[in-house]
């Protein structure tokens, strides 16, 4: 298929927005399923992973394609929960566009504001769907305002809603002035276009005005036309919207009601209309490994392969699926690639097209596509595949730290291997998801972004790798720093293998401001030490930052100085210089007052106008310190910052506090010292 037909989209929603069971009925509508899943029943094709059903919400994207009027759509399934930060950022980093789909109840919550700003960030073309117009307090235009104040975009509405809650029976079409109907007691398959009867005309032609007033500030022609009383044309109105959403100017909105098969098809129209096409975009980012530079690569089914690895996914029987998106060249089977961050050579098996419940073997990919290679060894989430002559890296997927860990301990020596297995497949799924073992206990300890993540993670090893294990309570995971200068000298002598090593080296130990990171530098006057001992104190240096002397955590912002050296030629050696650095900097560590860090997180609780005392006040009761708070048309918007040693169970007390109404998102903020 040709390339200027493909879109590769992701469905981004708030939990609970709907976005499975509009995925449902595009995968139904597009004619890849056979019948309705619904949600409720547990048997929606997406949620396939046993315990996304269990919970009833969408945890891992998978990638599927389906075919619309002549075009090919891949779905790359976007959780909506920040605790999956990784699996949010992985997609929008391979898509080209996105629906965003939103509550006609509920608006915009703040999980969807987090989600929508990652989006922001990756540039990511937008149109908007405003789903369950049926349920009662359904109201399109206070998501418009929402969506205009809450995510500062431009919602362009292309559909209004006729009626709401159980009156809500169709959409009007402002872009070519008609009504559109779906029979209630149909699955939708079938849409009624009529001309606009009297009792919408007004509503109708107030916004369809409102529609060209506001494509007029991106084009003279509309405005022209428009300021005469002149049509204008269809093909005039889509061209511009196409543009200005392409160029993230304005988000189209549409709505419906999936649950009811209303207003779906629409929605998809508007992905061919109006996101773009792969080929559409600038050249693709990447760093040549060979000339150490920085190069765009064209979007070109002839230049050289260049492909992503965007997921991993174990499946029983076919083993590591990993979903590639290539931006360049054609990935054939049967041929071999090289994965350049491993340094490895592959062979590339099947190729397979999923689709939401089967999957179709195929021989080629080419640019602008998602497939799935069944089979590779060595591939991991982030990695770039490419040829062994064209070493190119696709610009790095950058994940924030774990904040938080739990130690975990196999109950029998089998479970061991089955654990160690599971962590491992675990680990080329989620590169936010880590694995240490405790220094002082020797137990394993796995961390991640939040406590629903390492719950789902926890629940996998348990139930899906059916490992007896026992696990502890969540801990945060603490950094540690220093807090004043420290000059140091560490003489290292020691004689192994009956030759003397000595080293004798002058560090200064430094706290830099938070979030700079740890640095190590030298200055040290030319010739006043070999450059690969200067490497091997740096080594040593680096390899203990990964520790503090406090309690063994990860060690951050503190500046490492090389200020002078005792060099000693028939002494000296790699090894003495390495150990010097490691022991000197645990020293000086020690001297300069070190402190623990922890975690500070940023906190948007959306909860109504009544509950707003007690969750105020149970906030400050957490250590959390209030930074505003905002009337919303429905709630009010609590923003906050707390320790996230305080804020364990959260979930829980917020749903008690509010009656179930209160919702909230937690972002890592920075770390401070612990109190
Ligand atoms: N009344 C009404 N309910 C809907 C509509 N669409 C979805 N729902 C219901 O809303 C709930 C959540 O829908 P899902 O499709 O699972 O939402 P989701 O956004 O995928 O949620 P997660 O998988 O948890 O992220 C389910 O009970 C659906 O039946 C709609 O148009 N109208």
């Amino acid at each position: 298929m040709a390339e200027e037909t493909t879109r590769n989209i992701g469905i981004m929603a708030h939990i609970d927005a709907g976005k499975t069971t509009t995925t449902e009925r595009i995968l139904y509508y597009t004619g890849k399923n056979h019948r309705i899943g619904e949600v409720d029943n547990g048997n929606a094709t997406m949620d396939w992973m046993e315990q996304e059903q269990d919970r009833g919400i969408t945890i891992v994207s998978a990638a599927t394609t389906c075919f619309w009027h002549d075009h090919q759509i891949n779905i790359i399934d976007t959780p909506g929960h920040v605790d999956f930060t990784a699996e949010v950022e992985r997609s929008l980093r391979v898509l080209d566009g996105a629906v965003g789909v939103f509550c006609a109840v509920g608006g915009v919550e703040p999980q969807s504001e987090t989600v929508w700003h990652q989006a922001d960030r990756y540039s990511v073309p937008r149109i908007a769907y405003i789903n369950k117009m049926d349920r009662i307090g359904a109201n399109f235009y206070n998501v418009l305002e929402d969506i205009k104040t809450r995510l500062g975009a431009t919602p362009v509405p292309l559909q209004i809603p006729m009626g709401e809650e159980s009156s809500y029976c169709g959409n009007i079409d402002l872009i070519t002035m008609e009504e559109l109907r779906w029979d209630s007691m149909s699955d939708g398959s079938v849409i009624t276009r009529s001309p606009i009867k009297d009792e919408w005309l007004a509503k109708a032609e107030e916004w369809k005005e409102k529609l060209l007033d506001e494509l007029g500030v991106y084009s003279d022609e509309i405005m022209e036309l428009y300021l005469e009383g002149k049509e204008v044309p269809i093909e005039l109105l889509k061209s511009v919207i196409r543009e200005n959403t392409i160029n993230q100017s304005i988000v189209p909105i549409f709505v419906g009601s999936s649950l009811k098969n209303k207003g779906v098809q629409p929605v998809l129209d508007g992905v061919i209309d109006f996101l773009p096409a792969p080929e559409e975009l600038e050249p693709v980012k990447a760093h040549s490994v060979k000339k150490d530079e920085d190069i765009l690569i064209e979007r070109s089914a002839k230049g050289d392969l260049a492909g992503l690895v965007f997921k991993i996914q174990q499946d029983k029987d076919a083993g590591a699926l990993c979903f590639i998106r290539i931006y360049s060249g054609v990935l054939k089977s049967g041929t071999a690639v090289y994965n350049v961050n491993k340094k490895k050579k592959e062979r590339i098996g099947r190729i397979l097209r999923m689709s939401a419940n089967s999957s179709e073997q195929i021989s080629s990919v080419g640019a602008g596509d998602i497939a799935v290679v069944v089979g590779m060894k060595f591939a991991q989430t982030g990695d770039t595949i490419t040829t062994e002559g064209n070493q190119i890296l696709l610009e790095q997927m950058e994940f924030p730290e774990p904040v938080i860990s739990v130690a975990i301990e196999p109950k029998t020596v089998s479970d061991q291997d089955k654990m160690k297995n599971a962590l491992e497949n675990l680990k080329r799924e989620d590169p936010t998801f880590k694995v240490a073992e405790d220094a002082e206990t020797g137990q394993l300890v796995i961390s991640g972004m939040g406590e629903l993540h390492l719950d789902v993670l926890v629940t996998r090893v348990l139930k899906e790798y059916k490992v007896a294990a026992n696990v502890g309570n969540p801990q945060v995971s603490y950094r540690e720093t220093v807090t004043s200068e420290v000059v140091h000298n560490e003489i290292f002598e020691k004689t192994l293998g009956g030759k003397e090593n000595f080293a004798d080296i002058t560090l200064k130990i430094s706290p830099q401001s938070r979030g700079e990171g740890n640095l190590f530098i030298s200055e040290l006057k030319k010739n006043q030490l070999p450059l690969n001992l200067v490497e091997s104190i740096k080594n040593g240096v680096e390899a203990a930052f990964g520790a503090g002397s406090l309690m063994g955590y990860p060690t951050v912002d503190i500046k490492v100085t090389l200020v002078d050296v005792n060099y000693d030629e028939l002494k000296a050696s790699e090894t003495a210089f390495e150990a010097a650095g490691a022991l000197g900097f645990d020293s000086a560590f020690r001297k300069a007052a070190p402190v623990l860090l922890e975690p500070h997180m940023n906190l948007d609780v959306l909860c109504p106008a009544d509950y707003v005392g007690e969750v105020i006040s149970g906030l400050t009761k957490r250590g959390g310190i209030v930074n505003s708070m905002e009337s919303k048309i429905a709630h009010e918007h609590v923003k906050a910052q707390a320790p996230l040693v305080k804020m364990f169970g959260y979930t829980t007390t917020l749903r008690s506090q509010t009656q179930g109404r209160g919702t909230f998102a937690m972002e890592f903020s920075h770390y401070a010292p612990k109190e």
